[in-house]
């Protein structure tokens, strides 16, 4: 898969996606003007913030926003600010062609399939550049890099924050200003990144913003592996073995449910450990030309509205069962071997399952 391609070029005033009505924005002020009429004309807008590389996950917020809002605005950034210094900013894919291809077919899907959405199509796309979205500067990405960032703590230190100290700061600060700029009634976020919808909830509430957030269920693979768009990374080989972590989380939601129901951490997470320990040393077993190593960074048991690690769970309040890994790069390619976008480096790879109360009820 070609991973890099040209962004949007710059043309007449109202330029679209190619046999499409929908509208290329590139700048703050292109989206305030395109923002205005729907205020006047009491039209919702929906919005769904992705980085490109666009996927079926994405799609399935976008059609969401469909069937909520009279207009749908979609943004394709890639948000410096959410990049730790030593992370992959740099080879992150950039799939300009095949996103206005994704677009636009599903532009003509809602025009052609009336029913059951508000929105007869994708209405714009907002394709700002860095300069656009940090007129201060490009925005630091250390942890003590000085600039206007949007702070929320201490969500933003545990789990994918502890491993990933400035990527919340980034994202909230991003959210701010596209929230800021667009000024959604609905936003539009995916249960992928579960810790995410924690940040722009709380976000949201503790600014007082104007929008509700809607969050949409995973997509995933037919063997269960989350889309994502940091898949393309992986090569075959290692695509083979990454579902092991929804695997995992699975096993851990087994042990709650199943039989008298584990409720203790150690016994759930003991189960999604074991699980990933079997698979580990399956993988061990085979020659370095075919085997596939990958580490736990975590694997946790959290607090539905606050992420904080709980000892039991609360039928009555539920849980968040979430876990990251790293699938490390491949040993002894073979010659002919796909080893993945930007030959195949050390992929981090995250997931969930949500425990409900209503799941528990019924358990
Ligand atoms: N498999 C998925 N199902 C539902 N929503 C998803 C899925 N993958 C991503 N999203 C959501 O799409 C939005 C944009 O995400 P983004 O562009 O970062 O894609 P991504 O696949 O999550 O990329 P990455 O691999 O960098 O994490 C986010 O709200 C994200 O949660
Ligand atoms: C929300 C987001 C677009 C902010 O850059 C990003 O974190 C993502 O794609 O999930
Ligand atoms: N989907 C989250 C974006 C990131 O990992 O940077």
């Amino acid at each position: 898969m070609a991973c890099r391609s040209t962004s949007p070029s710059s043309s007449s005033a109202v330029e679209k996606i190619p046999s499409t009505s929908i509208r290329i924005l590139r700048s703050v002020e292109a989206v305030r003007r395109w923002r205005r009429p729907h205020t006047l004309d009491r039209r919702t807008v929906g919005f769904v913030p992705t980085m490109g590389a666009l996927h079926e996950g994405h799609v399935s917020l976008i059609r969401a926003a469909a069937r909520e809002n009279h207009h749908v605005i979609v943004s394709v950034y890639v948000n410096p600010a959410q990049f730790g210094v030593a992370e992959d900013l740099g080879s992150y894919p950039v799939t300009w062609a095949a996103d206005s291809a994704v677009l636009a077919r599903l532009d003509r899907e809602l025009a052609s399939d009336g029913a059951g959405f508000l929105a007869a199509g994708v209405s714009a796309v907002f394709t700002p550049s860095t300069a656009d979205m940090y007129p201060a500067g490009f925005p630091g990405q250390a942890p003590d890099s000085p600039g206007s960032f949007v702070t929320l703590t201490p969500i933003s230190s545990v789990l994918e924050g502890a491993s990933r100290p400035t990527f919340f700061r980034g994202v909230a600060t991003v959210c701010m200003k596209l929230f800021n700029i667009v000024q959604p009634d609905r936003v539009y976020f995916g249960q992928k990144d579960v810790q995410q919808t924690v940040v722009i909830r709380a976000m949201v509430r503790d600014f007082m913003l104007p929008t509700a957030v809607v969050v949409g269920p995973t997509v995933r693979a037919p063997d269960g592996l989350a889309l994502s768009s940091r898949n393309v990374y992986l090569g075959a080989r290692r695509r083979a073995v990454a579902p092991v972590l929804h695997d995992a989380l699975r096993a851990a939601e087994t042990a709650y449910s199943s039989g008298a129901g584990a409720r203790d951490r150690d016994a759930i997470l003991g189960a999604a450990r074991s699980l990933a320990d079997a698979v580990l040393a399956d993988q061990m077993a085979l020659a370095p030309a075919q085997r596939v190593r990958f580490e736990i960074d975590y694997l946790s048991l959290s607090d539905p509205e606050t992420m904080q690690e709980l000892a039991q769970v609360d039928p009555a309040r539920g849980a968040i069962l979430s876990g990251a890994i790293r699938i490390l790069p491949v040993e002894d390619p073979q010659p002919d071997e796909d080893r993945g976008h930007s030959d195949g480096p050390l992929v981090r790879l995250i997931d969930n399952i949500i425990i409900s109360p209503a799941d528990t009820a019924a358990a």
